[in-house]
């Protein structure tokens, strides 16, 4: 397993004057892999790339590229490249000269330097593009320049850092779907750095949700929403309806005055906690058949669903995604299963929290 590691941060620390950006964070990345760091703006993700990268040094701990601690190699020793957000592009360079800069400045034969950007551009769909100026290529178009320019080195990883922010949606969700079929295709790692929780969905291998320096959970797109960690992933990564209750015993949990069964254990009796319901989780039904009754405050029609919102007797507000139409004003049930229940702790300790996290990564490299 080790030697499929191609990066790895142990207890890395990173502080600007007396502000700590980065807290104890550790993590391994594998060969090969797309892996997205998602968080809001400020929370760190911009300052692991650049760690990785080379650009900034850790104020403590080590970080490993391929086995090798590199904690002060400077960044061009490093088999890295990053594509940034405004693409960093040479104004006054063709597209072959912007892709070839990096093998000039590495002095290789001009043969050689000409197979390489041939295959580059061929590789992001611009072949045929070498003599146009940058200054009469589209959005989407220096984007790929940019990523043909990252990858005509070879590195063993590319970093990303938000490059997609500056496209419109259509031409983002093409270009999601370019960078992954991209990523697979050339095999080598990307670490993609997003404040778009959906972008994130779409295209990783594995997501980390960073908050506050600090890595809040790391996992497939489906654990990270089927199983968020605490109420800062519930929050950030799709919609949820977060409501306050209280475990009664394993598998038994109390919410809006009512017992339910869920799928939860391990968490001590009578302890305080959330519970996370996803709005396509919860169907609209009969007053009889509904575990819960709702009174209908708001009905918005989304295209594929209408966006209910209704209240509860305790006076929770559940947002609901359904095909079925509701009325304003209108009593409805709620139904959900078991399995849409999701607890959350509330009060656990620091050291409660980093176990937890830790045996759930280890769960996801161990599938
Ligand atoms: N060179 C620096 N000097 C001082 N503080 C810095 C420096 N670089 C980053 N920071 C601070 O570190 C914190 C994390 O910044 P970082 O760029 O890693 O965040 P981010 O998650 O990438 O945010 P964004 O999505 O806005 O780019 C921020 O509070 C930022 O102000």
């Amino acid at each position: 397993m080790e030697n499929n590691i191609i990066i790895k941060f142990q207890h890395v620390t990173k502080t600007y004057h007396d502000d700590l950006v980065l807290d104890d964070v550790s993590f391994e990345l594998e060969r090969g892999k797309f892996y997205t760091l998602l968080g809001p703006s400020g929370c760190g993700k911009t300052t692991i790339l650049r760690l990785i990268a080379g650009f900034t040094e850790a104020t403590k701990g080590e970080i490993f590229f391929d086995g090798k601690k590199v904690n002060t190699i400077p960044p061009n020793k490093r088999k890295v490249n990053t594509v940034f957000q405004d693409y960093a592009l040479f104004p006054h360079l063709n597209v072959f000269e912007n892709v070839a800069f990096g093998l000039r400045i590495k002095k290789f034969k001009q043969k050689i330097i000409e197979e390489k950007v041939k295959e580059a551009l061929s590789f992001v769909n611009l072949s045929g593009y070498e003599d146009r100026d940058i200054k009469q290529m589209s959005g989407g178009q220096k984007q790929r320049v940019a990523i043909a320019r990252a990858i005509v080195n070879e590195p063993d990883v590319i970093l990303l850092d938000e490059p997609l922010s500056a496209l419109d949606l259509k031409l983002r969700t093409q270009m999601q779907y370019e960078l992954r079929e991209l990523q697979r295709r050339l095999g080598i790692t990307f670490v993609f750095v997003t404040h778009d929780q959906e972008e994130a969905l779409a295209m990783s291998d594995e997501i980390f949700v960073i908050n506050e320096g600090k890595i809040q959970q790391r996992g497939t797109p489906l654990d990270i929403y089927d199983e968020p960690i605490n109420r800062f992933v519930a929050d950030f990564i799709g919609e949820s309806n977060i409501i306050k209750g209280k475990m009664i015993e394993d598998f038994l949990v109390e919410f809006v005055g009512k017992q339910f069964e869920c799928v939860d254990q391990g968490i001590r009796a009578n302890e305080s906690v959330e519970i996370v319901i996803r709005p396509e989780d919860i169907e609209i039904t009969t007053l009889e058949k509904g575990k819960i009754h709702g009174h209908v405050q708001s009905v918005l029609f989304r295209g594929v669903h209408y966006e209910i919102v209704c209240q509860d007797i305790t006076g929770n507000e559940w947002l609901i995604h359904t095909t079925k139409k509701a009325f304003v004003g209108e009593e409805i049930g709620l139904f959900f299963t078991p399995e849409s229940i999701h607890v959350m702790r509330l009060g656990e300790t620091e050291e409660e929290f980093d176990l937890r996290l830790q045996s759930y990564s280890e769960d996801q490299t161990n599938e």
